[in-house]
C-alpha cells in the first residue's frame, strides 16, 4: 500500500485555560487521505483541543507537530499555508458575499495588495463549483441556511489549499440529511483532494461510519484509531452511562435503554 505522509503528530499533549488543566496525555497521529473526528461528552475540552491545534490558544504542554515542525516554530503566515480553521459561531464577516468570503481565503497567498494572480482565480473558481455554490454566490453569508453557509466555509477552507483542515462543529443545526451531505464533503476533501482533516462532533454514529479515524477525549485514556479498533476495544461502551444509553457493538451504534 502507498505510504501517506504524515501531516499532524501530537504527542502527550496537556491543553486548557493558564494552570487549568482541561485534558492531558492526547497522543494521535494524522496521515494525508484521513478524516478524524474528535469525540466525547459535553465540556471534555474537544473545541479547546481544536483552538489550540490552530494555534488559537497555548498548549499547556507536550508537542504538537506540522508537517514535521513545531506548531510554536510557525509564523502566522506559514502556518495559514499548512492549516485552516473553520469556526462556525465566530464568522465577523457574514455580510461578505459568498464569493468575497471564498476569496479570503486566498489571503495567505496574496501580495500586499490582496491582488489575485491566475492561480488564486483557479482555487477560488473550482471551490465554488466543487461545492455547488454557483447559484448563490452572489448573496451575502447572513442570508444563507446553516446548511449552506457551512458549505461556503468549507469551500472557503478548500480555497486556502491547506494540506491539514480543522473545523469545529461543522454540522451543529443541521438536519440529518444536511449532516451527512457536509460530512461525505469532508470524507470527498480527504480522499480524493489528499487533505488531513479533523473535526469535533457530538455525531459518533456518523463519525463511526465515515470517518478514517477517531479520538475519544474522555479525560482518561483519550483512545485513538481506526472506528473498528475502537469497537474492538470496547472504547464507545462507557462514553455514556450504561444504564440509559449502551453502544451496540454489532450495529455501531447507540441505544436508548426504554426501561430506564
Ligand atoms: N475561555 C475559557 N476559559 C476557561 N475555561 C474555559 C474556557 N472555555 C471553555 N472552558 C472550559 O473548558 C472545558 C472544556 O470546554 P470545551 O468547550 O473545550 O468542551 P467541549 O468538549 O467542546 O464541550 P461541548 O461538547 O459542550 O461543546 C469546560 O470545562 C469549559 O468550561
Amino acid at each position: 500500500m502507498e505510504e501517506q505522509k504524515i501531516t499532524i503528530e501530537v504527542k502527550k499533549l496537556s491543553i486548557g485555560y493558564r494552570n487549568t488543566e482541561v485534558a492531558g496525555n492526547i497522543n494521535f497521529k494524522l496521515h494525508s487521505k484521513e478524516l478524524c473526528a474528535i469525540i466525547g461528552v459535553n465540556g471534555v475540552g474537544k473545541s479547546t483541543l481544536l483552538r489550540t491545534l490552530g494555534k488559537l490558544q497555548p498548549k499547556l504542554s507536550g508537542h504538537i507537530f506540522i508537517e514535521q515542525q513545531l506548531l510554536e516554530d510557525y509564523s502566522t503566515l506559514d502556518f495559514a499555508k499548512q492549516t485552516s480553521v473553520v469556526l462556525t459561531e465566530l464568522i465577523a464577516s457574514k455580510n461578505l458575499t459568498v464569493s468575497e468570503l471564498i476569496t479570503l481565503g486566498r489571503q495567505p497567498y496574496t501580495n500586499w495588495l490582496g491582488s489575485l494572480t491566475s492561480k488564486d482565480k483557479k482555487h477560488i473558481t473550482e471551490s465554488i463549483s466543487n461545492f455547488e455554490l454557483e447559484s448563490f454566490k452572489e448573496k451575502k453569508c447572513h442570508e444563507l441556511s446553516d446548511g449552506q453557509l457551512q458549505r461556503v466555509l468549507i469551500a472557503r477552507a478548500m480555497a486556502q489549499d491547506t494540506p491539514l483542515i480543522l473545523l469545529d462543529e461543522p454540522t451543529t443545526h443541521l438536519d440529518l440529511y444536511h449532516k451527512v451531505q457536509i460530512l461525505k464533503l469532508l470524507q470527498k476533501l480527504a480522499h480524493q483532494y489528499h487533505k488531513t482533516i479533523v473535526f469535533t462532533t457530538h455525531e459518533i454514529d456518523l463519525a463511526i461510519q465515515l470517518c478514517d479515524k477517531i479520538l475519544v477525549l474522555d479525560g482518561k485514556e483519550n483512545h485513538f484509531g481506526s472506528p473498528c479498533e475502537l469497537i474492538e476495544q470496547g472504547c464507545f461502551t462507557n462514553l455514556f452511562p450504561p444504564e440509559m444509553i449502551h453502544f451496540d457493538e454489532k450495529t455501531g451504534s447507540f441505544k436508548v435503554n426504554k426501561s430506564f
